[in-house]
């Protein structure tokens, strides 16, 4: 297990990059703990794999270091990282025994026949495939084949990180959040770092501690699944995360308050800032049906089950507001209140206003 540092990184795909446009990574900076769960989260194209395959060695950055544990791994190859990878698609032997799957790494590495057998009952134990071990693995179904997939990445305790790249592609949606919520429980008892890498915020809300929040080769936010929903310090991860998104408004600001179609909004503190686009952002969840409040017009209610999806027009800015009570009837006049300490400015994209104390 180790401490992972990555320090001013960039990484352009051209020979000879010239303006930042140039670079699939911007100057990346991050330090992870040793042990912790972590993910890379951003839409197709942001950077991921292109950092993934720059921790794991199979890209030389254009700038910049990798360290683990202080060390500098940067010019070091792949199988010198002392890494593990869980893909996408499985990778196991077909006409392998499950139990020889999941010793296979161990065995390649001269790990005596009783440590492997130990470690394979103990993974298989965690995974719960622990009848499988004696079937051949070209019998199991495919989120089966991924399971050992990623014991074959869990198996050995002696690797600096575990990175697993989309894996659960092609898992069932049905089976997805049981595997899912597998993965966090084996992070618990491993206790090695892991870093995740995927588009879908709900797997990385769900597996990692903190979530490095990519885009267009940035990282726009790092922090834990609750700040990143609270408090997002960019509109891009705003409206990324939650489901729906934050509602990202325009804003008028003039001495000291920001006007939304006119009216008044209080913010959760102070601006901060000149000039530049300026846009206020509320989480649907932050905005409540009240007798106060911005006056709206209910264009269309959407039951999404335990809550409804209200949008409404305030003049000619659509918002969404959620509601667990019963909702107003489409084209009904409402008043929509939006809870202060949850209202922020952001300016060019970026958080703009100073938290609520
Ligand atoms: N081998 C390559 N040569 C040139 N450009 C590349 C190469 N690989 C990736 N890119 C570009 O680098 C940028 C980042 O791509 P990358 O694959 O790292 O993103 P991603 O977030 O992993 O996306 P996806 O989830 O679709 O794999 C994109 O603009 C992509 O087109």
């Amino acid at each position: 297990m180790a401490k992972i540092s990555l320090s001013k990184l960039r990484h352009s795909y051209l020979a000879n990059p010239s303006s930042p446009d140039d670079f699939a990574l911007n100057e990346i900076d991050l330090n992870w703990s040793d042990g912790g769960a972590y993910a890379l989260l951003g839409p197709s194209g942001c950077g991921k794999s292109t950092l993934l395959n720059i921790i794991s060695g199979l890209l030389h950055p254009s700038e910049g270091h990798i360290l683990f544990d202080d060390k500098d791994v940067t010019d070091l190859p792949p199988d010198q990282r002392n890494i593990a990878q869980v893909f996408q698609f499985p990778v196991i032997y077909d006409t392998m025994s499950v139990y020889d799957n999941l010793a296979f790494p161990l065995r390649n590495r001269g790990v005596p026949a009783d440590k492997v057998d130990q470690r394979v009952k103990e993974i298989a134990e965690m995974l719960e495939v622990t009848e499988m071990l004696r079937k051949r693995a070209a019998g199991l179904s495919p989120d089966n084949k991924q399971k050992i997939s990623m014991g074959r990445g869990l198996v050995r305790d002696d690797v600096n990180v575990v990175m697993f790249d989309e894996p659960l592609t092609v898992i069932d949606p049905h089976l997805k959040w049981k595997l899912r919520s597998k993965l966090k429980e084996l992070h618990q008892k491993v206790r090695v770092t892991m870093i995740y890498v995927t588009h879908d915020q709900t797997e990385a809300l769900t597996f990692a501690d903190q979530v490095v929040v990519m885009q267009e080769g940035e990282v726009v936010q790092i922090g834990t699944p609750v700040e990143l929903f609270e408090r997002p310090t960019h509109t891009f991860v705003g409206h990324f995360i939650g489901s729906p998104g934050m509602n990202i408004l325009p804003a008028d600001v003039r001495d000291g308050g920001a006007f939304l179609q006119g009216h008044h909004v209080p913010l959760e503190g102070k601006v901060t800032g000149e000039a530049g686009l300026t846009q206020i952002g509320v989480r649907p969840e932050f905005i409540r049906v009240s007798d106060q409040g911005l006056p709206a017009v209910v264009r269309k209610v959407s039951d999404v089950g335990r809550h409804s999806v209200i949008e409404a027009m305030i003049g000619d800015t659509s918002i969404k507001a959620v509601t667990e009570d019963s909702p107003p009837e489409q084209g009904e006049n409402i008043r929509l209140a939006f809870q202060q300490n949850q209202t922020r400015l952001y300016r060019d994209g970026w958080l703009t206003s100073e938290a609520a104390t």
